[in-house]
């Protein structure tokens, strides 16, 4: 196992871990106990994403070209470990007046700052660390810690015969584990694929939509209409990325969804808890299909950022448009997405 998952698995178990120079824990997970022991004095300071500290009013504090970067705050008497739990969660951002004063300055270790805040987001948690005084931890090289959100090395792990409802087609399901985060992926091959570049659909999970049905967004109808169409052809492939809620995780994704319960949009609702609106890795689709021997192919998809992914990991990829009709609950979030992030028609 890398060094950068175990240091995810570290930080979602609320363990300290050493990223470059940085002694972090995540202040979603790190525990009363485990402060006690590591900060006694109670002065650690917060590392937060840059993202979320323009969410929480310090953007003025910082040049417009640098509001990606992140931050470091300063612990001050009235930011006790509670309020700085609070001062991270965007779903108390509603609840009070805004926090302060609080100053932020640029991290020490800039890249370890980055690395840290790609591993907290690959544990699915929120981009909030405290940066402890040094001592002997699990220590992640900065660059490996943030390569880790870009895989490019995956190995096929296992493979089997999938009978699916609705395929009449044999189909073939295989187990993919990308190197750098230890995170494992999914291709759905159906059919034999003939001369031309196969249909190709890459589907990010969604839990909620998946498997329950939601309608706030079109997954679940797109997955599904992706794998009749690969059936139609007789044959496709089908990538099953565990990237959920476009690379946030699934707890995140609902802290998202509640924000959009308050009114903010998908794209808004990512920002202010502190991530890009769309951390997706689409290099990982192209290790994936490497690794399946395809360099070309048809990609059914109405979201450009797939097409350029492939195509800057050096697969040759034309589009299918893969529109589904909308519904009420989800009509305004697909309009977003044209808005906001490009969408095409
Ligand atoms: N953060 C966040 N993620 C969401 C939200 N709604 C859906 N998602 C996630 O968005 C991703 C949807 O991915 P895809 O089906 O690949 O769709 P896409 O990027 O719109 O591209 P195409 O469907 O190919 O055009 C899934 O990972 C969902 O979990 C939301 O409101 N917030
Ligand atoms: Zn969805």
């Amino acid at each position: 196992m890398s060094k950068a998952a175990q240091a995810i698995a570290a930080l979602r178990a609320g363990r300290a871990v050493t990223v470059g120079t940085l002694t972090v824990a995540a202040v979603e997970t790190a525990t009363d106990d485990l402060l006690a022991m590591l900060d006694p004095e109670g002065s650690a300071p917060i590392l937060l994403s840059g993202e979320r500290a323009s969410a929480i009013g310090l953007g003025n504090q910082r040049e417009a070209a640098n509001s990606h970067a992140p931050v470091v705050i300063a612990r001050r008497d009235w930011l006790d470990a509670r309020a700085v739990r609070a001062l991270v969660d965007p779903a108390q951002d509603f609840g009070r007046f805004s926090a302060g004063p609080l100053a932020s300055e640029a991290p020490g270790d800039l890249e370890a700052a980055r690395g840290a805040l790609v591993l907290a987001r690959l544990a699915g948690l929120m981009p909030a660390l405290w940066v402890l005084p040094a001592q002997a931890a699990l220590a992640v090289e900065s660059s490996e810690a943030t390569k880790a959100a870009s895989r490019s090395h995956v190995s096929i792990v296992s493979r089997a015969q999938l009978p699916v409802n609705g395929l009449e087609v044999p189909t073939q399901i295989v187990v993919m584990r990308a190197e750098e985060d230890g995170s494992e992926h999914v291709a759905l091959l159906v059919g034999a694929p003939g001369g031309r570049p196969p249909l190709v659909r890459l589907h990010s999970e969604c839990l909620t939509g998946d498997v329950f049905g939601s309608l706030k967004c079109d997954c679940g109808p797109q997955l599904r209409a992706a794998m009749q169409l690969m059936e139609q052809e007789g044959a496709g492939i089908l990538l099953y990325l565990r990237q959920e809620g476009r690379g946030i995780g699934l707890a995140n994704k609902i802290r998202a969804y509640a924000l959009q319960d308050r009114g903010l949009d998908t794209v808004e609702a990512n920002l202010r808890l502190g991530f890009g609106d769309d951390e997706r890795d689409f290099g990982l689709a192209a290790a994936m299909l490497r690794a399946l021997g395809v360099s070309e192919v048809r990609l059914m998809t109405n979201n450009p950022a797939k097409l350029e992914g492939l195509a800057q990991a050096g697969i040759v990829a034309t589009r299918v448009p893969h529109h589904l009709p909308t519904n009420p609950h989800n009509a305004h979030y697909l309009a977003t997405k044209k808005a906001k992030s490009g969408h095409l028609d």
